[in-house]
This record gives structure tokens, sequence and C-alpha cells, in this order.
């Protein structure tokens, strides 16, 4: 997959450009969501569903390489190789929320005909000035990220408001594995999820070095559009997977707050005063 990538972001730009717009699926370039973030990245969206993969590269207007078979080979190969590692990681997950969930919850949702995992390659070419935002800071919406990069520094992550650490890449493109928001959050149902809040969906964005360029894959875990996620707070309606992704196409990058703010229940007015 790694080849696949570096292939296609090492052709020229307008052939790239061939493979866009990312509406939302496709190749983009600066431009990240509809709100006017933009970053030094350029990226290509994929949904994991080997159907919609297939049909992408042989049925659309959309060129992404010249040998269909082989990038097709290596996503679908890819994605069902990390799909079974976040599996893993969502079964530890399960398990350490301890014995009244049961089994497999989490992975039943992702492993879903119909659940709405995306990949996304990143390339984040080498800059003149150092420091430059690449992929300004989010969460992630969905349940689970896995990220694996091409050994090039970059990404941080913020654990205190104002304070960014850097992740260092393992010399052997260790995984890095975020929580998503939809994770931390909520109750999940279809089947009943929930993490109380007892994992956090971490703050990070990417800082461009100078001097080498960057490429990551993020294999985003998520459930099918219509899972069904409930707040044990009172203070947030229930909604869908589906209904969150569309809040977070409506809100800038960063605004975790807006995002959620969809699912506030007003509180009732006040009662009239009698004279
Ligand atoms: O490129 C990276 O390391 C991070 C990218 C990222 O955060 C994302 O695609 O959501
Ligand atoms: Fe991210």
């Amino acid at each position: 997959m790694e080849e696949e990538a570096h292939k296609f972001f090492s052709k020229p730009v307008s052939e790239k450009q061939r493979a866009g717009p990312a509406n939302p699926y496709g190749y983009g370039c600066k431009n990240i969501g509809l709100k006017g973030d933009v970053g030094e990245v350029e990226y290509l969206l994929l949904q994991t569903n080997p159907h919609f993969i297939t049909s992408l590269l042989h049925n659309s207007n959309k060129y992404i390489s010249q040998d269909t078979n082989n990038f097709r080979c290596a996503v679908i190969g890819y994605v069902e190789a990390v799909r079974e590692l976040a599996c893993e990681v969502l079964d530890l997950i399960g398990e350490g929320l301890g014995g009244a969930y049961p089994p497999s919850l989490f992975t039943r949702l992702i492993r879903e005909v119909e659940s709405d995992c995306v990949l996304r390659l990143n390339h984040y070419p080498p800059s003149d000035a150092c420091n430059k935002i690449g992929f300004g800071e989010h969460t992630d919406p969905q349940m689970l990220t896995l990220l694996r990069s091409n050994g090039v520094e970059g990404l941080q992550i913020s654990l205190e408001e104002g304070v960014w650490v850097p992740v260092n890449p393992h010399p052997e493109s260790a995984f890095c594995v975020n929580v998503g928001d939809v994770l931390k959050v909520k109750h999940v149902t279809r089947y009943p999820v929930m993490t109380d809040e007892r994992f956090v969906s971490v703050k990070h964005r990417v800082v461009v070095k100078s001097y080498k360029a960057r490429t990551s894959m993020a294999y985003f875990a998520a459930p099918p559009l219509d899972a069904k996620i409930t707040s044990q707070s009172p203070i947030y309606r229930s909604f869908t997977w589906g209904e969150y992704k569309k809040a977070t196409y409506t809100c800038r990058l960063g605004d975790v707050t807006a995002r959620l703010n969809h699912f506030k229940i007003m509180p009732p007015p006040p009662p009239l005063q009698e004279d």
C-alpha cells in the first residue's frame, strides 16, 4: 500500500487532480473539509468497502491509477489487515471495560458490510518554511484510528490546552492508535456500547518539517451510518453515526464542541411569572 501511495503522490499535480475533487472521496489538495480549513497536505480519501473501491476505479470519472488491479489489491489487502488489528484493539478495549459488555461488541460494528470505515492517504511535501501546519488540530470523529507513517516526524498530540507533544515515529513504522469521538462519548446502539468517557479522543495535528516528505495512512474504523449513539448525559439527544458525520462536515476542523452542539437538547424556557 505504501508503494501505491508513493506512486500516486509522485505523479504530476495535473494528473493527481484527475482523481479529484474530494467530494468527500477522491483526491484533495490543501483544502480539508468544506469549511475553509487548509493545510500543507494532499490526500486521497477512500471508502474501504471493496465494491466502492472497484467502482471508484472502474466506473467513476476519477482516475487514480494506471494499474487499477494493483491499486485495488493493495487497498483491499491493507484494509483487511488493518481492520483485523483494529478489531484486536477494540476487543481489548471492550475487555477493559469489564464483563458487562457482550464480547466483540465494537468489532461487530466495524465488521458489518455497511460499516462506514475510511482510508485516508496523506502526503505532506517538504516545505521551505519549517513548522507549517500540515493538518490542523482536530479529533477524529470515528471510533478508532490506526495510523501508520513513512517514519518522517510531524504528528503531535495535545493532552492539555496549548501544549503539543511530538509522537515520534517508530523506525519500523509502528501504528499510532487514536480513539475517536464516537468511542469516547457514548453509547452506540444497534448493539449497546458504552465507554462513558473512559477513553478520550485526543487532539492531534501535523506540523510539517522542511527536509523530507511525510506520508501517512490513516484507517478510520466507523460503525454503519444508521448505528445509534446515545449519550449517558441528559444534555445530548441520541443520534446516528451518519448524523454525527454530517455535523463534522458542517463545522471547522478543530471545533469539536460545535459538532456536539448540534445534538444538544435546549433547556425548557423558564415558567411564565404570574402577576
Ligand atoms: O498524517 C498524520 O499523521 C495525521 C493525519 C490525521 O490526523 C488524519 O488524517 O486525521
Ligand atoms: Fe486525525
